[in-house]
This record gives C-alpha cells, structure tokens and sequence, in this order.
C-alpha cells in the first residue's frame, strides 16, 4: 500500500472513531469516517489529537505561532494561518555567517544543486508545471502498461522568450512504458511527447462570446474517473486576455477553473486521447472568500486539484490558488496574522507591518466541493490557509495523507513574500488531522519543505532577486509536486543562466509528522533520475500487457524482462 494513502489511527483516536470502510473494489487504506454532527456548524474542532510540535526558538528570533492541527469539518468557517511569525523561522534557521553567495538554508530543507548540462526533456517544447494521471486519492495509475504526465507547453521556436511563455500555455501529454527501472531509461527520462491534450480552439470556450486577443491553458489536474475505466477529466485554469476599449492595451487576465472530459486510448505503441471538445467553466471568485479580478488586477485564482476526503466519503473537494478577498492592498492585516505571541520581543509592531506595503501580499489555499456527481457544479467553501502579510502566492495546492495526517503542499516565489519576510523558490508544507484544520507549518514551524539553494543572509525584500552570479540556483527548479512514497517532480527553470524548460531530476523527502528531511540517499547525493515520475498503480491490464509485449517482440523495448515489471508492482 502507498504510504501516502496508508491511514493509521494513533491508538488514543481510535474510539473517537464510529465508522470506517474500504472505497470501491481495490483497496485505498482504512478510510476514516469522522461524524460528530455536533461540529458540522460552527468552528467546533473534530478532535484534539497531536499537539503541535514544541519549537524552541532561536535567540534573535520570534516563537512560531501555536497551531494545534486540529481538525475542523471541512464545511467550517476557521481558516489556517500561516504567520509573519511562522515564516520568519525560514531566516531563523538559515546560517547568517556563511558568505554571501553560499547556500545558507539547512540542508533538510534543500533541493541538491542540479547540474548546468541538464537534458532537455523534449528539445521540441518548453515544459514546466506537470501533473500525473490520478484517480481520487491520488494515487498515479498506468494505463495499458503506460506512464502519462500532464504538462504545460510552449513552443520555443514561436518568437517569443521564456519568461514570456505563460501566455502560450498549452497543456499537452507525454508517456511513456511503465516499470522500467530509472536506472535503465534514457538520462531525460524517455518521456515521449504525445502533443496538445485539448483540440485547438476548444479550451477558450470556456470564455464563450467575449472577445479575446489571447488565451492560455494553466495548471490543473488530469482525474481517472474509474480506475479500470478510460474516462478522464482533467481540471484546469481557463485564462483569457481581452483588449481595451480602445483596442491598444490587454487587460489583466480573466481566471476561470474549467473542466473538460476526454478518452484515454492505448496499444502497444502509443497513447492517445480523444474528447475534450466541451470545456465546462466550474468557479471564477466570489469577492467574498476568494479575491476577484476587480478588487486587484493582480489577482490569483487558479490550479485546481481534486480528491476524495477518507474522513467524508463521497463527497469531492477541490483546493485552488486563490488570494484573501478585499480591495488590493488594503490594511487590514490583524495581529492574528502576524501571530506573535504575547510578550515575544522580537514580535514586530502592527502598524509599522501595514504601512510596509507588506499588505500587497495576501494568499490563500481555496476550498470548494461539488455539488453533483459529474463534477460539473461546485460551491465555495471558506479559505484553508490564509497567507494575509506574509506570501502572495500560494500555488499548486494538494492535499496528500500519510499515516493519518493531512499534508497541504503549495508552491512559492522568493519574489512573492511580503515586506520583511523572506523564503526560497520552492514547495511549503503545513499539517493538521483533517482536510480543515488548524495547520501547523512543517520544518520548525516555518512552513519551508524543500526550496532552491539560495542565501537568505542578504537584505531582501518582496522584489528582491537574489544576484545570477552569486546565487546561479536560486531559481534552478520551481513547481514541485510531491508524489506517493515522497517523490517530488519538478521543472527546471534556470541553472547557471541556462534556461531549462525541462523535467527535473526527482527527489525523496521522508515525511514524518512535522517534519520533511531530504534523503540524500535517494539517486545520486539526493538527485534521482530527470523526469523520474512513476505510477503507483498499474492498471488491471499490466499483467495483460506485458505478456502481449514479451510476445509480441514489436516493441523496441521487448528485452524487458518480466521480472523487472512486476518488481516494480
Ligand atoms: O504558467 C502558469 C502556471 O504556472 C504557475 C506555477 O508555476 O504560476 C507561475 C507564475 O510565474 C512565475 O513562475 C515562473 C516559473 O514557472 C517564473 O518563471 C516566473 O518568473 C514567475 O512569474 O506564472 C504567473 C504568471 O507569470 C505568475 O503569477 C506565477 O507566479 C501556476 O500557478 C500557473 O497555473
């Protein structure tokens, strides 16, 4: 079984416990069912288990903010914060005596330095956020005997520059044979590009008669409806640009989560799918939790991922990036967000923090659950995390169980951390009992997983960029995904000034509780294979398939031996 679906129950839990069940005919792990009616309305916490962890805290620096981990019903109003006190631990435990230039960040917590002669994964497109195929708990299914990732995409040879790809975004498919050894791929990883998911001219739909100059598809997630079906629908962020009145100038971009059912196909030499003609708009913000396009032009509302909660059953749930709502920089961060604790004297002055500009930045992790078994209606529920004064981006939201505990992993920017907070390129993790809980920032309180290597000991600021020459990994790989067993995939952004556009190497953080350290035993010194994103399931036709591929001897990859598949079962 997966560890990262594996539900046990600390044993003082366990009479809390009324009910529990196995989903479906394969088995998902002990799915916990949870009903106290009692805490449906309310902010009543579901139970107390786990204190937070104790953090001591360093001379110079503030206490983190006490978070319980309690869980809360998912229909709840509390929202998690994560504090200017929180994350001010990231600095707290870098090295300020290392030279400027050096990596100052813990090693526990840092991604090994990938090295400038990357390969490129495709030399055909530029890739970067990649997703894997899913079924409702996240467990990554081959299909026929095949490994398929989700990706965007653009084209390098269209004219226009890197950093400028975004507003090309193009979500395409890549596969390759399931069960093959890292070791035995090719050094890109041997992902074989499969071409635009979605038929041209279908995803800006979703935007239906407006007038567009331009639209792009963005980060999403690609769900199995049956695991031993074909059925596919892929969630994903529908943006479109609309010109001025006077046809001069693009407006800010308009965000719509979007859905779109499609086909899986495959045979033995190939994976295709067909579909997708009919793009569904699901949710656009609300104004009231979620920030909307005319409260900031700069807003954020994207990345949908969906997933089946073990504590209530048959219900979906979606977590998205979104920002608090509110007029754009408005100074109504409280001292709640800033969470010092009483007396801490390193605790800074609420005033001093509104008038920083620091309230420019307010992210959140959105919740919404569907309201019809197509998955085509969904309704807002209140934030998960607030972010209110210290980040502005919380990206690429998921939710992974392990051993009970609910991990929430989001992506960040060194950039997008408010006035006097500071922080690398790289995922943050928080943990708490439920999917609504009062989260606890992983690693010292601090929220930090994994993140570039990079020195936290020069001044820095919300534009700050740390120096290419001094810093040249600082922005080496972004948009990582953390995969069962605590694989985490990633795309390679810039090494040494080479821009990447490529899958990533692989890396393993062990998760435990609180804490996620690196395994510097995984791969080589850390870094395993480019593009090493194996499934974890392997769908009822494998068996099948490798037979008919052992006999057939059509496939260049027919010296496969059998063992070597199946040891990878
Ligand atoms: O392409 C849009 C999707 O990518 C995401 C997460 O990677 O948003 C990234 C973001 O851009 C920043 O990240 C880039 C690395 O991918 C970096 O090169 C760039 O300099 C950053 O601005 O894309 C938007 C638009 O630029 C920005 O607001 C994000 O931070 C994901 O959230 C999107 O679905």
């Amino acid at each position: 079984m997966p560890e990262h679906i594996k539900m046990e129950i600390p044993s003082q839990d366990v009479s809390r416990i009324i009910g529990n069940g196995h989903s479906g005919r394969k088995v998902y792990g002990t799915a916990i069912r949870l009903v106290l009616a009692s805490a449906i309305a309310g902010s009543v916490p579901l139970f107390t288990a786990h204190a937070q962890t104790t953090v001591t805290p360093v001379p110079g620096f503030p206490a983190p903010t006490t978070h319980s981990q309690q869980a809360y019903s998912p229909f709840d109003t509390f929202t998690s914060r994560w504090t200017r006190a929180d994350a001010r631990q990231i600095k707290a435990r870098s090295n300020p005596n290392v030279a400027v230039g050096a990596n100052s960040m813990p090693t526990s917590v840092t991604m090994p330095d990938i090295p400038a002669n990357f390969p490129q994964t495709n030399p055909d497109v530029w890739l970067w956020d990649t997703w894997t195929l899913i079924d409702a708990h996240a467990n990554q299914f081959s299909y026929n005997g095949w490994e398929v990732i989700f990706s965007l995409t653009a084209d390098p040879n269209a004219g226009y520059t890197f950093d400028d790809r975004h507003v090309h975004a193009r979500i395409s498919y890549f596969y390759r044979r399931a069960g093959i050894p890292a070791s035995a791929r090719p050094r890109n990883g041997g992902w074989i590009y499969g071409g635009h998911l979605f038929p041209d001219g279908a995803s800006v739909k979703v935007f239906g008669s407006t007038t567009l100059t331009n639209n792009a598809e963005w980060s999403g997630s690609t769900r199995l409806l049956k695991t031993d079906g074909n059925e596919v629908v892929v969630f994903y962020t529908a943006l479109g640009f609309n010109r001025t009145a006077d046809g001069t100038n693009i407006t800010p971009p308009v965000a719509i989560i979007s859905k779109a059912n499609g086909t899986i196909h495959a045979d033995l030499n190939h994976v295709w799918f067909t579909g997708f003609n009919n793009h569904t708009g699901l949710l656009q913000p609300d104004g009231t939790y979620y920030q909307t396009g005319q409260q900031n032009e700069f807003y954020s509302f994207r990345d949908p991922f969906t997933f089946e909660d073990p504590q209530h059953p048959g219900q979906t749930f979606m977590v998205f990036e979104g920002n608090t709502a509110g007029e754009r920089g408005a100074k109504d961060c409280t001292a709640a967000d800033l969470g010092y604790q009483a007396g801490d004297p390193y605790a800074e002055d609420l005033d001093t923090v509104l008038n920083s500009g620091a309230t420019y930045q307010k992210a959140n992790i959105g919740l919404a659950v569907s309201t019809d078994s197509s998955l085509t209606r969904w309704r807002f529920l209140p934030p998960l995390i607030s972010a209110n004064c210290v980040n502005d981006q919380t990206e690429r939201p998921q939710i992974y169980i392990k051993d009970g505990k609910y991990y929430l992993f989001t992506i960040s920017h060194r950039t997008t951390f408010a006035a006097g907070m500071d922080g690398p390129d790289g995922v943050y993790g928080f943990v708490g009992n439920g999917l609504r809980s009062d989260f606890e920032p992983l690693n010292w309180g601090s929220g930090l997983a994994l993140g570039n290597p990079t020195d936290l000991n020069t001044a820095a600021g919300s534009d700050f960029d740390p120096d290419p020459q001094q810093n040249p990994r600082a922005f080496q790989a972004y948009s990582h995904y953390v995969m069962p067993n605590g694989l985490v995939e990633s795309f390679i952004d810039t090494v040494e000034g080479r821009r990447g556009g490529a899958l990533a190497p692989t890396v393993k953080i062990q998760i435990s509780d609180a804490t996620t350290q690196i395994d510097l035993s995984y791969g080589q010194n850390g870094l395993g294979g480019y593009g090493n994103i194996p499934a974890n399931r392997y769908d009822l036709d494998f068996q099948g398939f490798v037979l008919d591929l052992l006999q057939s001897r059509t496939s260049s990859n027919a010296n496969i031996s059998l063992a070597s598949f199946v040891q990878q079962q």
